[in-house]
């Protein structure tokens, strides 16, 4: 009989012979049968099966929530995380646990999720890739979800019921195979099409985790009567759409005339309260702080270090899509600062666990007209300044004061990581570009692409680098920015790339006039 003395297993127990799933991987009934590992009272391994290996029929009274209910394994769940201080001094013991409602340490710094990393590593790496290679593309909940399906990493303790998702990431990494070749000379260049997602950007990652938890809070009888945030557009996006599905009020205030047209209308149909504010993003992300502080309104910005634990999994993604291959460079566009931080997580974790060797380089670019995290790197990360961002088109980092600076500025220095800017111009052409060769970009992965062109130019990024730049969000939430590029209406830039329409008469001989003096005279008469 298996005892409740889970993992007692020592690593070299998970020896690829003795491992089922490693044995029997060319054959179909067991391809996708993960194992726990518990042990027997006596001490011998054993394991048991988190999913089973062939579903047993649908049956058409279940739904999938019923289904993942009915084939639950009845193992002990071996895996836990807390929050503790972000980088805490050796020996702290400050922690507390995740069903807590805590934003900030004693002593007001930042918050990380830990996990327990010795449970984990009673897998090798080749378990753990299995067993994520087993979920993709699946419509088994939750694991469907590219968050969900690394589960065990992200919220490891949440009940599958308590789970809200959208099956969220699993998002193309495309191939930017004429972009990389006409403009940069590069043979190996992706770009991590993060932004197209439920509500098209990557703050779905993230926020899948952070409202489960509410509602887990929520049926507990915590007292969260709504969820909060301050937003350039993409986290009240998420926001509201996540609360929407799962009936939990939600909260959201935007700096007034400072976000695209398509992400106002996001959590206004979504049932959001929405607050527009006469200040900048600081300035809501400041009110947010205070006002939940005194309401129990629960925090959904990044400085509340669930989101990160969601929005880690696309760097997990990456390395799963490369075939567990680690890129040279990612490329992640920052503003508030909890992505970069998020992927550093993600690659970081997946070296510790063994499932890759190293871990790539990172960039960080940020709009010149709100580059505090830039000018802190120029300065040799001395002291660093918050700033009063300025307008950009990459209106979603428009940000001076990021809440997580801290957690930049250390995985940038882990990494030997890099930050880059860019000018209103070089982002806009750099979109206009990318867009050019098949893409539909936002302005942010502008920023992110220029940051590329940069380093490139430099000999910093080798033409053969293989390098994944992170596209945030849909390029269709910022069609004004484009139209006005196009229009050649944006004063004082070239708009080099810009592409108009012509208006021609409703008139067979205005047509062909402007049809060849397009093709060229050659072109029609050869
Ligand atoms: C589209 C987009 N790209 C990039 C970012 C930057 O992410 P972070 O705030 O985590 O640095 C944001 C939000 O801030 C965003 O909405
Ligand atoms: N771009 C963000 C800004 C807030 O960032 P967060 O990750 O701290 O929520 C947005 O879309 O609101």
């Amino acid at each position: 009989m298996a005892s409740s003395c889970l993992f007692n297993a020592s690593v070299s127990s998970l020896n690829p012979k003795q491992d089922p799933i490693r044995r029997h991987r060319s054959t179909s009934l067991l391809r996708h049968r993960p194992v726990v590992i518990s042990c027997t009272a006596d001490g011998n391994n054993i394991k048991a099966p988190i999913e089973t290996a062939v579903k047993p029929p649908h049956r058409t009274e279940d739904n999938i929530r019923d289904e993942a209910r009915r084939n639950r394994s009845n193992a002990v769940n071996p895996f836990s995380a807390k929050y503790v201080p972000f980088n805490a001094a050796p020996g702290s013991t400050e922690s507390y646990s995740l069903d807590e409602i805590v934003y900030r340490s004693r002593s007001g710094g930042l918050l990380d999720v830990e996990h327990d990393m010795e449970a984990l590593k009673r897998f090798d790496g080749a378990y753990w890739r299995d067993l994520f290679d087993s979920r993709v593309g699946k419509s088994t909940w939750p694991y469907g979800s590219g968050v969900w399906s690394k589960k065990e990493w992200v919220l490891p303790e949440i009940d599958d019921d308590d789970i809200v998702s959208a099956f969220e990431g699993n998002s193309n990494l495309f191939w930017a195979e004429r972009f990389g070749k006409q403009f940069l000379g590069m043979n190996d260049l992706w770009v991590k099409h993060c932004g197209i997602s439920h509500t098209g950007s990557f703050k779905d990652l993230g926020m899948t985790v952070l409202v489960s938890q509410v509602n887990r809070l929520r049926k507990m009888k915590r007292p969260v009567v709504g969820v909060g945030c301050a937003s350039t557009g993409d986290t009240s996006a998420a926001l509201s759409a996540y609360c929407a599905s799962a009936g939990i009020p939600s909260i959201v205030f935007l700096p007034a005339n400072k976000i695209s047209m398509a992400q106002l209308v996001q959590p206004i149909a979504n049932g959001a309260f929405v607050l527009s504010i006469d200040t900048d993003f600081d300035g809501c992300m400041k009110l947010i702080r205070e006002i939940t502080a005194e309401l129990p309104i629960y925090l959904a910005n990044s400085l509340n270090s669930l989101r990160l634990e969601g929005q880690k999994t696309a760097a997990i993604e990456i390395l799963q899509q490369f075939d567990w291959q680690v890129p040279d460079w990612v490329i992640v566009p920052g503003g508030n600062l909890g992505n970069i931080y998020a992927f550093y997580k993600g690659f970081k974790m997946c070296q510790e666990l063994g499932l890759v060797d190293r871990i790539p380089r990172m960039v960080c670019a940020q709009a010149a007209n709100a580059n505090p995290l830039y000018l802190h790197y120029k300065s040799g990360w001395k002291d660093f300044k918050p700033m009063t961002a300025s307008t950009t088109f990459a209106s979603a980092i428009q940000i001076g004061d990021p809440v997580s600076i801290d957690r930049a500025v250390y995985a940038l220095k882990k990494c030997n990581g890099i930050v880059e800017e860019a000018t209103e111009e070089e982002l806009m052409d750099a979109m206009a570009q990318a867009d050019s060769t098949g893409m539909f970009i936002c302005p942010h992965t502008g920023v992110a692409l220029t940051a590329l062109f940069k380093l490139r130019n430099q000999g910093v990024i080798a033409p053969t680098d293989r390098t994944v730049v992170v596209s945030t969000a849909h390029g269709l939430k910022f069609t004004q920015s484009k139209i006005d590029y196009h229009s050649n209406a944006i004063p004082d830039m070239a708009c080099r790339f810009s592409n108009p329409p012509v208006d021609v008469k409703a008139d067979f001989g205005a047509v062909m006039d402007v049809l060849k003096s397009y093709l060229g005279s050659n072109t029609l008469t050869s």
